[in-house]
């Protein structure tokens, strides 16, 4: 029998989770490739190894299942259909040209599951490409890749999202991250674990990243818009949510188009059933759309929505939640420290259950004011790990929480 999936909330406690432990496509990282990879420095690899290995291993010592995507991939690299589709991706890339482009069909299609897969991660350097040939393959740089690395699969929250019992595979917005979803929509769809999941989303459609995606209460799904999600993407989650009866009322909610507040949890994210720790500088200007619908349509995407607001985004989220308020942990005063404990993913935690969260350890003020707040906060080291801008939240996708009672 295949094993339940489901998540409703942010909070309820977690059984099952998606990690990537990041491998050989961190190496691909230099000082001349890393802004375009979405890093912001060139990580010490086999640290970034060791601090992920120790996140893992404080979920499984709190009874949370693992489940590794690198390792459902290689398994779903048994299965024709699964290989011909990540590899047609792979290739679509008008950078290549004909020749190179089935060169590198070839060179992959001729790869055991194993190697396909860390391929697939790691990406194909120039030198790497067995039987590469053609006016493009000459004319590149050795440094180039024929296939570029995909460093930020290990944000794994970024790249899909169960909303209740269906996963959303995300339409990702930056293009050295616009492949991660072939990968999981390769798995999702292939592999046993997950026969008969219905997905809700998908790679090509607007573009819409699951860091932006908050599951506030059962039936309340928060959107931020902003640098990655787009309101287009927003708009059809919302419909797709509706007519699935996965939820009642969408927020939406727009953020700096900006990197440090690349996705909604980049600024709040929820630690307790009503409380949220959220970065002081936004805590007050936040404002929601809310969006809603009162018919039972057909049609997915031609349901018809209700669309009220602006208005601030706690009073919005506290009405739609059935609250009187959602509390809110901020991160210190001094806006300074609030800043950089911000820029470090401070805001960024992800709860094991209510009032239990697992944060990075150098966040100390903010980690400090959750304690303070009733909140066990489990301190993990991220100094390596977090230089690509990715806190627990981002680096985790939760495929099975209890609801909440
Ligand atoms: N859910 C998140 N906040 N994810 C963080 C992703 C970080 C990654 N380097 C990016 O720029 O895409």
């Amino acid at each position: 029998m295949t094993a339940p999936c489901s998540v409703t909330s942010e909070v309820g406690r977690l059984r099952t989770v998606l990690l990537h432990r990041p491998g050989a496509e961190l190496r691909r990282l230099t000082p001349r490739n890393n802004d375009e990879l979405l890093f912001d420095g060139v990580p010490w690899v086999a640290r970034a190894q060791e601090e992920h290995d120790a996140f893992a291993a404080a979920l499984t010592e709190r009874g949370v299942e693992v489940l590794h995507l690198h390792r459902l991939l290689t398994e779903v690299m048994a299965v024709p259909a699964a290989r011909d589709e990540v590899i047609a991706e792979a290739v679509d890339d008008p950078r290549l040209g004909a020749t190179l482009q089935h060169a590198t069909t070839a060179h992959l299609g001729g790869l055991a599951p194993d190697d396909l897969a860390q391929a697939l991660i790691a990406g194909v350097a120039h030198d790497e490409l067995r039987g590469g040939r053609g006016l493009t393959y000459q004319l590149m740089d050795r440094g180039d890749f024929v296939v570029p690395p995909l460093p930020n699969l290990m944000f794994t929250r970024d790249s899909s999202v169960w909303v209740g019992g269906q996963v959303a595979v995300t339409s990702l917005a930056m293009p050295a991250r616009a492949r991660e979803s072939a990968l999981t929509t390769a798995v999702y769809t292939h592999h046993p674990r997950f026969a008969g999941a219905e997905q809700l989303y998908g790679a090509h459609l607007e573009h819409l990243e699951g860091g932006d995606v908050l599951l506030l209460a059962p039936g309340v799904v928060a959107v931020g818009v902003g640098e990655r999600t787009t309101p287009g993407g927003a708009e059809r989650l919302a419909r797709r949510v509706f007519a699935r009866g996965l939820a009642h009322t969408v927020l939406v909610v727009p953020i700096a188009q900006e990197r440090a507040t690349m996705h909604l949890d980049t600024i709040c994210t929820m630690v307790d059933v009503d409380a949220m720790v959220m970065y002081p500088a936004v805590a007050d200007s936040l404002r929601a759309w809310t969006v809603t619908s009162d018919e039972l349509p057909d049609d997915a995407d031609t349901v018809e929505l209700t669309v009220r607001g602006p208005r601030p985004f706690l009073d919005a989220a506290a009405e739609a939640m059935g609250i009187d308020r959602l509390r809110v942990i901020d991160t210190g005063l001094d806006p300074v420290t609030a800043e950089r404990e911000q820029w470090d993913d401070g805001n960024n935690t992800l709860a094991l259950a209510p009032r239990l969260a697992v944060a990075y350890e150098r966040n100390t003020v903010t980690n400090a004011a959750l304690e303070k707040a009733g909140i066990e906060v489990l301190a993990i080291a991220g100094s390596e790990l977090g230089s690509g801008r990715g806190g627990p939240r981002c680096m985790s996708c939760p495929v099975l929480r209890e609801p909440l009672v």
